[in-house]
C-alpha cells in the first residue's frame, strides 16, 4: 500500500514579492509533489487564519513558523497514512489544530499539505488532477472572469471598485474565448496610451491608471472589446467585483471617486443604474461583509437579473455560506481554498452552494504564484467560472495556459458561457 512517507516546507516568494508556503509531499512509491499557498491583500475577516511571523523577510512577514508546523506536527499526524482519501487527511489535520479558523497551525500550513497530498496522490495513480479530484464528471472548462482594470487594494490609483473584469461567454472553447479576451487586453492597453493614461499594471495585471469616476473603466473596456472586433454584450460582459467592505465606513460607503458617500439603498441604485447602461452579468461583493442588511437590499433589487457574488461575505465557509441561503442573501459564491483551508472543505462549500443554486466562481488571489492548482480544481469541481486575473503575467497565465492543456486533453470538454447568465 501507498503512504506518505514525508512531508517538508519552505519559504518561497509569491508574486508580490512576499513570503508565502510551498509544501511538497514524498510518497512511498516515489512520488514528490507540491503546492505553494497564495495570499490575499483585501482579506474577508473571517477568512482562515494566514499564520505570519513576526519579522519582515524579502519584504513581507515570513512563514517559517508555518513552515516548521508543516515537518513537525502536520507530519508526525500523516506520515504513515494513504494519500489517496484525501476527506481523512484533511480531517485529521483539521483536528490537530483544534480551533475554527486553523489559527494555531495556519491555514496557509494546513491548505499547501492539503493541496500536495492531492497532488501527491494523482500523480502516483498517473492522473491529471482535474481527473483525480473530478472524475470522469470534471468536464466544464470554467469560463475566465479576466480582471483587465485594477483599482481598489490592488492598484495605487483613487478608483474605488477593486476589479473591472471581462467574461468572454459568448464563445465555443475556452481557446476562442482567452484569445478574444487577450486581443481586447491589448486593444486596451493602445487606447489607454492614445489618451495619455500611464499603462503600469496593478497587482492582477490589469492596468491601474486613475479615471475620472467609477464609471469610466467600463466606457474604456467598451470601447476595447469594440475596437478589438467583439460584441459587447453577446460575446464579451462585464463583471465587477466592487470589494465594498474597503470602502464601508461607520454604515456608509464612501467613493471617492465619485465624490459621494452613499446609504446601502443609494449604492444599490448606483448599481442598478450601471446594470440598466452596462452589459454587466456579474457583481461580486457589492456591500460590505457586515452589512447584510444592505446584502439584502442589494438582492432584492438585482439578484434576478446579475450574478451577486459573495466573496468577503461567504469566505468558502460553508457556515456562512448557509447563513446566506437561508437569508436569501446573494445567489453565487466565490471559491478561495485559502480562506478556508483545505481541499476537502473547499469541496464541501462547493457541494453546499450546488445543491442550493447558488453559482461558484473558482478565484485566485491577487497574491499568487506559478501553482496552477485551481486550473484544475476548477474543472474538478464543474464550477464553470474562474477568476484569475489579467491574461499577462505568468501567475495569472499559469492557471490560464492550464486551462487551455485542460481542454486540450478532455476529449469532450465543455464551455457553458452562453449558459451562464440565461435567466
Ligand atoms: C482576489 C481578490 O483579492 P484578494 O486576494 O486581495 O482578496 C478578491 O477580492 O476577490
Ligand atoms: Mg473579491
Amino acid at each position: 500500500m501507498v503512504y506518505i512517507d514525508n512531508i517538508v516546507a519552505q519559504e518561497v516568494l509569491d508574486s508580490r514579492g512576499n513570503p508565502t508556503v510551498k509544501a511538497t509531499v514524498i510518497l512511498s512509491d516515489g512520488t514528490v509533489a507540491s503546492a505553494i499557498v497564495p495570499s490575499g491583500a483585501s482579506t474577508g475577516k473571517r477568512e482562515a487564519l494566514e499564520l505570519r511571523d513576526g519579522d519582515e523577510r524579502f519584504g513581507g512577514k515570513g512563514v517559517l513558523k508555518a513552515c516548521e508546523n508543516v515537518e513537525v506536527a502536520i507530519a508526525d499526524e500523516l506520515v504513515g497514512l494513504s494519500p489517496y482519501n484525501q476527506a481523512e487527511i484533511d480531517a485529521i489535520m483539521k483536528e490537530l489544530d483544534g480551533t475554527q479558523n486553523y489559527s494555531k497551525l495556519g491555514a496557509n500550513a494546513v491548505l499547501g499539505v492539503s493541496m500536495a497530498v492531492a497532488r501527491a496522490a494523482a500523480k502516483s495513480l498517473h492522473l491529471p488532477l482535474y481527473r483525480y479530484l473530478g472524475g470522469s464528471n470534471g468536464v466544464i472548462v470554467p469560463t475566465p472572469m479576466l480582471n483587465i482594470i485594477n483599482g481598489g487594494a490592488h492598484a495605487d490609483n483613487d478608483v474605488d471598485l477593486q476589479e473591472y473584469m471581462i467574461m468572454p461567454t459568448g464563445f465555443d472553447s475556452f481557446k476562442e474565448a482567452l484569445r478574444a479576451s487577450s486581443e481586447i487586453y491589448h486593444t486596451l492597453k493602445k487606447l489607454l496610451a492614445e489618451d495619455g493614461h500611464p499603462t503600469a499594471l496593478g497587482d492582477e495585471g490589469g492596468f491601474a491608471p486613475n479615471f475620472k469616476n467609477n464609471e469610466e473603466p467600463i466606457e474604456y473596456i467598451l470601447k476595447a472589446i469594440e475596437k478589438a472586433g467583439y460584441k459587447p454584450g453577446d460575446e464579451v460582459s462585464i463583471a465587477l467585483d466592487a470589494a465594498s467592505s474597503e470602502f464601508y465606513k461607520d454604515g456608509k460607503y464612501e467613493l471617492k471617486g465619485d465624490g459621494k458617500v452613499l446609504s446601502a439603498e443609494e449604492l444599490a441604485d448606483f448599481y442598478a443604474n450601471l446594470v440598466a447602461k452596462y452589459p454587466i452579468v456579474s457583481l461580486e461583493d457589492g456591500m460590505a461583509e457586515d452589512d447584510w442588511e444592505g446584502w439584502k437590499i442589494l438582492t432584492e433589487k438585482l439578484g434576478d437579473k446579475i450574478q451577486l457574488v459573495g466573496d468577503d461575505l461567504f469566505v468558502t465557509n460553508k457556515e456562512i455560506l448557509a447563513e446566506g441561503i437561508e437569508k436569501g442573501v446573494a445567489n453565487a459564491i466565490l471559491i478561495k481554498p485559502n480562506q478556508i483551508g483545505s481541499v476537502s472543505e473547499t469541496m464541501e462549500t462547493v457541494r453546499l452552494a450546488q445543491r442550493n443554486g447558488y453559482n461558484c466562481v473558482m478565484s485566485h488571489r491577487s497574491g499568487e504564484s506559478e501553482d496552477a492548482f485551481i486550473a484544475d480544481f476548477a474543472v474538478a469541481l464543474n464550477t464553470a467560472q474562474i477568476k484569475t486575473g489579467a491574461p499577462a503575467r505568468g501567475e495569472r497565465t499559469a492557471k490560464y495556459n492550464r486551462l487551455l492543456e485542460i481542454e486540450r486533453d478532455l476529449l469532450y470538454p465543455e464551455y457553458i458561457g452562453k449558459e451562464l447568465f440565461r435567466r
